[in-house]
């Protein structure tokens, strides 16, 4: 059976509609055949709790700078109240979903990315038994991107980076759904398709930044594992997940 990673940040979280949408699409996809595993994000969710503890929050190249002492705050956001309300909503749509985080099952193997960004994580993937078995048994994994180093550490992964690994343990195909409608150029329109070379070019010009260019990486990153290109589109537009349903070309396909 065809497996798709489909990845959700952005505003999603706090946008009803949005989320109705977005699983009302994933069973016509489950019912079409695919199976379905979901990676989140949560951005909006993490800056809310940050800063409803007193925290303020900082953003490095479109990773969060996450302090040892933030990360109980940061988890807690993502794993638990933005899982358990996707969880929520996918049950009230009719699948069958199981909440994880990418700690649970050895399915990646993580670390420190960098000691300046705080507990932030950097997964490979390591064991693909347990979403397997839960796809067999025709449920949908929804993960968060928080990971636990090999010392029991705790770690803010960013999600796309997650999606990218989860998509290459299951040899899967890779939605990645923002707010935006896709890559865009210089004068805010569309790019229908994206290679490395192009993404390069776009990243030196200043076009492609922040926390678009960590999910253009992400993505090269993954097409280049499954030799297959992967979609970036939106959750927002109802015209952009109908034609995902339709196996129609939508948003930004990044090539291999
Ligand atoms: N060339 C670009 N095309 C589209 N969005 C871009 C571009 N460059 C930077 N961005 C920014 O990247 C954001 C998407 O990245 P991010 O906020 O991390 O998405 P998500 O939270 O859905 O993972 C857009 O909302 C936009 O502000
Ligand atoms: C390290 C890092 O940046 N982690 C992200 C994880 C959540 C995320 O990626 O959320 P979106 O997909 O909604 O952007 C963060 O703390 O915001």
């Amino acid at each position: 059976m065809k497996t798709m990673v489909i990845k959700v940040g952005g505003a999603l979280l706090a946008c009803e509609q949005g989320i109705e949408r977005l699983f009302d699409t994933l069973l016509g996809l489950k019912q079409g055949g695919w199976q379905l595993v979901l990676v989140h994000g949560g951005g909006v969710v993490v800056e809310q709790q940050l800063s409803a503890n007193g925290f303020v929050s900082e953003k490095l190249d479109g990773l969060r700078i996450t302090p040892a002492a933030q990360i109980p705050v940061v988890a807690g956001a993502l794993a638990g109240t933005a899982n358990t309300a996707l969880v929520a909503a996918a049950a009230k749509a009719g699948l069958v979903p199981v909440g994880l985080s990418l700690a649970d099952g050895e399915m990646v193997k993580a670390q420190v990315l960098n000691e300046s960004l705080g507990c932030v994580g950097e997964v490979v993937a390591k064991d693909a038994t347990l979403p397997k078995t839960l796809l067999q048994a025709g449920m949908l994994p929804i993960i968060s991107s928080i990971a636990v180093d090999e010392c029991g550490q705790l770690l803010n992964v960013n999600a796309d980076q997650a999606a990218t690994v989860i998509c290459q343990l299951l040899g899967a195909e890779l939605t990645l759904l923002s707010d935006v409608s896709g890559v865009l150029d210089g004068k805010g329109e569309l790019i229908p398709q994206l290679d490395q070379a192009e993404c390069d070019k776009q990243v030196a010009l200043g076009v492609i930044e922040g926390g678009m260019k960590v999910k253009v990486e992400a993505a090269l990153a993954a097409a280049k594992t499954i030799n297959n290109s992967v979609r970036i589109a939106s959750w927002r537009y109802p015209e952009q997940l109908a034609a995902l349903l339709d196996g129609q070309p939508v948003g930004t396909a990044v090539q291999p």
